[in-house]
Parts: C-alpha cells; sequence; structure tokens
C-alpha cells in the first residue's frame, strides 16, 4: 500500500499551482493558465450544472459578461471600488439566475438549454447597443484589482487571485457533492436514469436545488468574469456571446462533464490547443479562417463516442495506477443518532383510506377504494394486472393527485398534498422501478434517506460546517444497511450491486428516514429465489421490529407467508378484504386472478 495518500497529492498540486508565477517561466505560460484559472471557474458551474444535475446551460458567458459590465461600469463611469463591483455583479447575477432559473427550470427536455441560448443572444445585443456601455467597443480603462496597498496589476499578480477563486471554487464544489443537498443533486440527472420523483419522495423540493445548482453556476460564472475585466482592464461584449457559451460546454463534456478535475482538464485542453491550432492549421491549409472550430467539432464527435465520460475520468484511471487508492471514508458509529420522530403505539389508527378514486380520462383506474391500516400491520395489496395497485400506491404516498376521496396519515388529511409532505408526515416509499443513483456508494444512497432527518443546506456544506451532521448522517446510514444485512457492501458502488441487494439499499433508505409507515412497491418484482428468501428475511425481521407495511405485490406466496391482511382489488374496485387464509379460500379472489390468466 502507498504511504503517500490523496489529500497529499492534492495539497502538492495545489501548492505547485499557486507558487507557479514565482518561477523564472515566460509571461505566455502565465497568459496561458490565467484564461485557463478564468475557464475553469465558468466549467465548474456547468460541472455541477449539466455534468451533475443534469440541466444543459449555453449561457454562463452571459453571467460571465454580467460580472464583467456591472465591474466595467462601476469603476469606469461611476469611478467606485472593483470590490463594489463585484459585489454588484454578484448581487444582479443572483436575481437575474434567481428569475430566470424560477422561469426556465421547471422546463423539461430542451427548453431550458433553447432558453439559455435566447437569453445569451439577448444579453449580447443589448450590452452592445446601450451607450452606457460603450456599445460593442464596450469599456476601456478599468483598474487593476488593489488589496491594500498591494496592486494585482500584472498578469503574474492576477494569476494568484484567479487561481485562488478556482481552487476555492472546486474545494465549493466538491464538498457540496459530498453533502446532504448534493446527494440530492446528484439524484436530479434524468440523463443517468434519475429524476425528481424519488428526491421528492425523500421530502427534497427538486426545484429548489436545480435553482441553488443554477445560481451557484451563474455567480461562479460573474466572478470569472469580474477577474477577466480587471486583468483584461477592458470590457466588450465578444467573449460574453453564444460562441463562448458553446465552447465553455464543449470544455466540459471533452474535460468530463460529471467530474471537478474535468473542468481544469476540458478549460486547459480547449485552450492550449486552440492556441497551437491557430497557429498551425492556417500554415497547413494556407490562407486564413477559424479552422480549429472544425478540428474541435471533429474531437468532440470522437470523444462522446470513444470517452463519453470525457478524458479526465479516462485519464483518472491511467493515473489511478500509480496514484493512492481513494480511502473508502469511515464512519464514526459513535456519532449521536438523529432525532427520531414519535411513533404510534401498536394497533393505533395510522393510515385510512376512504372512497379513493382515480380517473385518467373515461378510465377509472381506482373505484371507489377502502381501506385501513393500524400501526404494527403488515397489509398486501395484490390484484391481477392492471387492477389499480399501483395507482393506489401512488395515490397514497402523493405520486398522483387524487380525483375524489381522502387519505388520512396519523390523523392528518394529507389528500391533496405532495410526495414530499407525506414523506414529512412519516410516510417512506420504494419504487417498482429501483430509483438508486448508481455512481454513488450504497452508504450514500441510504444516506439519501436521512433528508428530513437533517438541516445543513448548500452554503453550510461548502464550507463544511454540517461535518458534525454528516457524521450523523452517515452513521444512521450504516446503521439501517446493517439492518437489513448489507453493511459490508457499504463502500461499493449501488451501480455494482445485483437488482435484489439493490431492492434491499431501498429499502434501507426508506428505513433512514424514519418512517412511521413503509409503502413497498413489488419488491420482489425480478428477484431471484435466493434474493426473494433474503429479501423476505429482512420483512419479516422488519414485522417483528414493530414496523407497519403497505406492500404491493405479483407473488402470492411472498404476500401470504407475510402479511396480516390482504386488499384485493380488480378493475379499479375492493373485491375482498381479510387475512391470507381468508383470501385463499375465496372463490372470488380465485375467479379474478384465474379469469386475469385465461
Ligand atoms: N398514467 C396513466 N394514464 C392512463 N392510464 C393509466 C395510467 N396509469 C395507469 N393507467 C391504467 O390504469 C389501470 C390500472 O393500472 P395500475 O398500474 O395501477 O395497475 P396495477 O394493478 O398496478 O397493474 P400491474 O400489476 O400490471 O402493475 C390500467 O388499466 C392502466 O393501463
Amino acid at each position: 500500500m502507498s504511504v503517500i495518500k490523496r489529500p497529499a497529492v492534492a495539497a502538492v498540486a495545489t501548492a505547485l499551482i499557486l507558487l507557479f508565477p514565482f518561477a523564472p517561466v515566460p509571461d505566455f505560460w502565465i497568459t496561458q493558465l490565467n484564461y485557463i484559472g478564468l475557464f475553469s471557474l465558468v466549467v465548474l458551474g456547468l460541472v455541477l450544472l449539466t455534468g451533475v444535475g443534469g440541466l444543459t446551460s449555453f449561457g454562463q458567458a452571459a453571467f460571465a459578461g454580467v460580472g464583467a459590465y456591472a465591474t466595467g461600469y462601476l469603476t469606469t463611469v461611476m469611478g467606485l471600488s472593483p470590490w463594489l463591483g463585484l459585489a454588484a455583479g454578484l448581487a444582479i447575477t443572483l436575481v437575474l439566475a434567481l428569475v430566470i432559473g424560477a422561469l426556465t427550470l421547471r422546463m423539461s427536455g430542451h427548453y431550458l438549454p433553447l432558453a439559455t441560448i435566447c437569453w445569451c443572444l439577448a444579453l449580447y445585443y443589448l450590452v452592445g447597443n446601450l451607450e452606457s456601455l460603450g456599445k460593442y467597443d464596450g469599456l476601456l480603462g478599468l483598474p487593476a484589482l488593489t488589496l491594500g496597498d498591494f496592486s494585482f496589476q500584472s498578469e503574474r499578480r492576477i494569476y494568484l487571485l484567479i487561481w485562488l477563486a478556482a481552487l476555492l471554487a472546486a474545494l465549493a464544489v466538491t464538498r457540496l457533492l459530498d453533502s446532504r443537498p448534493g446527494r440530492i443533486m446528484r439524484a436530479l440527472n434524468t440523463n443517468r436514469g434519475g429524476g425528481s420523483t424519488m428526491p421528492e419522495a425523500m421530502g427534497a423540493s427538486t426545484f429548489r436545488h436545480k435553482l441553488v445548482m443554477f445560481v451557484i453556476a451563474a455567480l461562479l460564472a460573474a466572478v470569472s468574469g469580474w477577474l477577466y475585466a480587471h486583468m483584461q482592464r477592458s470590457v466588450n461584449p465578444s467573449p460574453f456571446g453564444i460562441k463562448f457559451g458553446i465552447e465553455y460546454l464543449f470544455m466540459a463534456v471533452l474535460g468530463g462533464i460529471g467530474t471537478v478535475g474535468g473542468a481544469f482538464a476540458g478549460a486547459a485542453l480547449v485552450k492550449l490547443a486552440e492556441d497551437q491550432l491557430k497557429v498551425w492549421l492556417p500554415v497547413l491549409f494556407g490562407g486564413s479562417g477559424n479552422y480549429e472550430i472544425i478540428v474541435f467539432g471533429v474531437v468532440l464527435v470522437l470523444v462522446l463516442r470513444f470517452a463519453p465520460d470525457g478524458l479526465w475520468p479516462l485519464a483518472s484511471r491511467i493515473l489511478s495506477r500509480w496514484l493512492p487508492a481513494r480511502a473508502a471514508r469511515s464512519v464514526d458509529e459513535a456519532a449521536p443518532p438523529l432525532a427520531s420522530r414519535e411513533h404510534p403505539q401498536p394497533g393505533a389508527p395510522l393510515l385510512a383510506v376512504r372512497t379513493i378514486r382515480k380517473a385518467f380520462g373515461g378510465l377509472i383506474a381506482v373505484n371507489d377504494i377502502s381501506f385501513e391500516i393500524r400501526a404494527g400491520d403488515i397489509v398486501g395489496l395484490i390484484g391481477p394486472n392492471g387492477a389499480g395497485k399501483s395507482t393506489t400506491f401512488n395515490l397514497v404516498s402523493g405520486v398522483l393527485p387524487l380525483t375524489s376521496g381522502e387519505v388520512e396519515l396519523l390523523g392528518q388529511r394529507v389528500d391533496g398534498r405532495g410526495s414530499r409532505e407525506i414523506a414529512r408526515a412519516g410516510l417512506s416509499r420504494t419504487f417498482q422501478h429501483v430509483k438508486l443513483v448508481p455512481e454513488m456508494t450504497v452508504l450514500d444512497n441510504v444516506a439519501l434517506g436521512t433528508y428530513l432527518r437533517t438541516r445543513s443546506g448548500t452554503v453550510r456544506a461548502m464550507l463544511r460546517l454540517d461535518k458534525a451532521e454528516e457524521a450523523q448522517a452517515r452513521a444512521e446510514a450504516l446503521r439501517q444497511l446493517r439492518r437489513i444485512g448489507l453493511a459490508e457492501q457499504a463502500h461499493e458502488l449501488a451501480g455494482n450491486l445485483a437488482l435484489g441487494p439493490q431492492r434491499l439499499v431501498e429499502i434501507a433508505r426508506a428505513l433512514a428516514s424514519d418512517p412511521s409507515l413503509l409503502l413497498l412497491d413489488e419488491p420482489a418484482a425480478g428477484l431471484r429465489h435466493k434474493e426473494k428468501q433474503a429479501l423476505a428475511e429482512v420483512l419479516r425481521q422488519l414485522k417483528a421490529e414493530g414496523l407497519s407495511l403497505l406492500l404491493v405485490e405479483h407473488d402470492m406466496d411472498f404476500v401470504m407467508k407475510l402479511t396480516d391482511r390482504i386488499v384485493v382489488m380488480e378493475f379499479g374496485r375492493h373485491l375482498m378484504e381479510g387475512t391470507p387464509a381468508e383470501v385463499q379460500a375465496s372463490p372470488a379472489v380465485r375467479a379474478a386472478y384465474l379469469g386475469a390468466e385465461a
């Protein structure tokens, strides 16, 4: 085992970067690195927004423009300090990002990218036509940045500010991704099978998390614009147009859009390659022209084809042969337990479903269904295919709105509320199609379930003020994994597990929210015999611990052995309710199943 640890490698790399301008290197390289640092700041925002959150933006250059023009105007026209320029740039960016985000982030698919293109174009033409901002010539004569008597006038000096900002941003984004809000952000990417259903069921507002990512990405771009303006000592619209918006996205994709290291790799590769290509391509092809754009297009296609995760993950896989292995973060099992909710006494009313109905157009999928669950009950919901079980489940858990009827959980009416609020009221669930974050560890996936029992937000996460609470959340996750017999796999990636253990991880995640009622949607579907046995064992143990369960399941054998009571549905209607023995003996149930099989 290597004696060198990864943090030591990172510390040495950071020191080398910050000491670079003190070495006798030509100014050319300082300039190059300044640009790379500035670009990295913007691309880091894209890593968070696009790579992690799956929200594509072509408009980051425009936010850089806001940062640059705010300071440009305040320092040249109004004669104010560049630091006020920074504050104003960040404030304007914050407001703009909140407004644009609020308008566009609820849209799905291609609307957000289109909106960001429009916004980028609009800002470009706006500043290019405003007399007060110098039209297309821009603003000249910005002052150098100063701190007390120290002036960041030369490129070598501003290098320190640029790289300090870029490295601090990288640290903040890394910390954020490994935190309570970060886990939710990583679960959002629909391109990787994520979405809003699972995070909402864990009690998190997906819109809010998307907005936070959008704002952070915009603020990072604005800081880059501010630094750029004071490095150039002038601003004009061209670096903030759509061409740069696309180029930032290109850097992110080339470097590795889901990784912090990819932001730096992408920025460096594009900047260095662009300069070289600008020199060599005209020599090769003769004449002048933007040939590098063609080369970039070809390279992008090749990267997407052969290294779709980008070059940084590829390089780090190769480098990991020589670098020390990443140590699994230990779990402090002595951390104090998270606060627990007050659970109802056994036998107390828990869930009351009263004449709930769901119509999809003319089809009544759930037709006036009623049943009750008392604390400590294990209730099964069965019926032939298309009987309306999943729809009932989704109505109770708030994924679908009711057409009519009432749902009461622990004495509170919850019909008409979304799944987030129902989760808060004490209900947790698993999904028929497993919804784990495959590139997160099993432990982190389970820690996602502690969302409602913890409080730390984005700023606390970025400043690492959430250490104590994170230790509690991780200890709770390990406790739940031990409860379902998967503690050994805590540090594996969830995507590497087979379906059976994945379903168990979903149960552990639901348990981590300390629910009063657990809803399991076809937990045995697709499992092999041995996996089913392991699952049944876990559920029997939960039953012995007094947990209340509602279970939708196809496997009759599985349901009969486990439940206290069974509700049978057919064609959306309530067919019968009784003990497993009563249901098994019922001619009506047999006829319904035989009819379904016929
Ligand atoms: N979003 C929807 N829009 C229109 N019809 C729907 C929708 N969801 C379900 N249905 C219909 O409602 C009926 C009940 O479906 P549901 O999925 O609840 O049944 P199920 O008992 O869970 O079936 P399975 O066991 O096959 O999962 C079916 O006829 C289905 O086609």
